[in-house]
């Protein structure tokens, strides 16, 4: 399976086209137009997220409720491109044009895109830089959720810090409840209180802020990835999804960092095995990851985002038409999307679990798929 996404933050419309789903899997806007709503939501986001409403269009394969094996093309229209047909006309002439941006902003892309792509008008880089690019990564994601559904695998995301404000609570998928009901999709309630004030006094301060995002997935079968080479890796693929997403600078997997500070007998898990359970361990310091396949628990990632780039007091930077010294410009912008982003996180973790999926158990339509992970979880019950 592969994806393709395209469309500028304010331009008419985002396009993805995904090639190589299996036929026969249900798929309705009803799949897709919730996650989509997830992604805009999370408090400390910013104007951009009142005017639009993301909704996907069906624009290829599928019919009557239901995937034909065809390129599946998805369209999101943004709603705010009425305000800027003008600046982002793809008609000569008019320059500059209103709305440009010379005053390369530190933590984006401006200036080495600027470089890159010789650019003047630093708009020509925001415009594809933008995260409003995550949201065709969600509605293919959606999608891969969805066939792992039908398979029984499904998974969370959830916030376990935001700044300075730590979740006390420890993860249990009983939560799931009181993460959707969060403002901040954090399982706490308490700790959910103290980022929402934290998040308006950041606001007020013209300030921004970063945090941690948690993603689980449930029920994987046993050796998904692989250790045989470098890029089958199913870890080493995680952290890519993962780190590609805008504003991630960080990914663990299971104890990941912690587990440099614990020695080795506390931090592997012991393998253990019962007649009708199969193999399974009491701990998962691994986050369901062993040699680059999953080890049949619950896959664990933890990804740290930076704070949003744009701050309302501006940093010190440099005007690249005039090369003198300028404050950064300033844009509408979000104060956080930390809670947005765990929603992003799940979906591109979900896409490559979906990919693998596809390659152990790879058919033309989801009943084979479906056949075959079956028998492949009474032969790993028995080996
Ligand atoms: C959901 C989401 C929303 C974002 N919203 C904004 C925003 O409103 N303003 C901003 O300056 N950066 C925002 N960002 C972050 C920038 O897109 C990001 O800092 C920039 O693309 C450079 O990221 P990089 O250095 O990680 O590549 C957002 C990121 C995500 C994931
Ligand atoms: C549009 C989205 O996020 C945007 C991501 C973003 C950025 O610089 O990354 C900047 C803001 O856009 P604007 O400049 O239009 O206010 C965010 O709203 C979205 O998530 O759908």
């Amino acid at each position: 399976m592969k994806f393709l996404t395209a469309g500028e933050s304010h331009g008419p419309q985002l396009t993805t086209i995904i090639e190589g789903l299996p036929s026969q899997l249900p798929l309705t806007a009803e799949d897709i137009n919730p996650w989509l709503a997830k992604r805009q939501g999370g408090y400390g986001r910013g104007r951009r997220m009142q005017i639009e409403t993301d909704q996907v269009l069906f624009m290829s394969g599928v019919r009557a409720g239901r995937t034909t094996g065809a390129p599946l093309t998805l369209v999101v229209e943004n709603k705010d491109h009425r305000n800027w047909t003008e600046i982002m006309s793809p008609e000569p002439g008019n320059e500059p044009r209103k709305k440009s941006l010379t005053r390369a902003r530190p933590g984006h892309a401006d200036l080495a895109g600027g470089i890159k792509y010789r650019h003047k008008d630093l708009r020509d880089v925001l415009e594809r830089a933008s995260a409003r690019e995550t949201t065709m990564r969600v509605a293919v994601g959606a999608v891969a959720l969805k066939l792992l559904s039908e398979l029984d695998i499904t998974g969370v995301n959830y916030v376990s810090s935001l700044c300075d404000i730590d979740s006390n609570v420890p993860f249990n998928w009983d939560l799931v409840d009181a993460i959707e009901s969060s403002l901040v999709r954090c399982p706490d309630p308490e700790a959910s209180q103290k980022m929402v004030e934290r998040i308006d006094q950041a606001k007020k301060d013209g300030d921004t802020l970063g945090g941690i995002l948690e993603v689980r997935f449930r029920n994987l079968p046993i050796g998904l990835g692989s250790h045989v080479h470098w890029d089958r890796k199913l870890d080493g693929r995680i952290a890519q999804a993962v780190m590609s997403v805008q504003a991630v600078k960080g990914v663990e997997v299971g104890y990941g960092f912690r587990g440099t500070r614990m020695p080795g007998s506390q931090v592997h898990d012991a393998i253990y095995r019962e007649d009708g359970k199969g193999y399974y361990r009491l701990t998962n310091g691994a986050g369901g990851l062993e040699g680059g396949m999953t080890d049949g628990e619950d896959l664990v990632v933890r990804i740290a985002l930076k704070p949003i780039a744009t701050l309302m007091s501006p940093l010190p930077s440099i005007d690249v038409v005039t090369k003198q010294p300028a404050d950064a410009a300033l844009e509408r912008s979000d104060t956080t999307a930390v809670p947005a982003a765990g929603v992003i996180m799940q979906c591109v973790i979900g896409l490559v679990l979906a990919e693998a999926i596809l390659e152990k158990f790879g058919g033309d339509t989801l009943p084979e798929i479906q056949e075959r992970l079956a028998t492949y979880r009474g032969f790993v019950a028995e080996y």
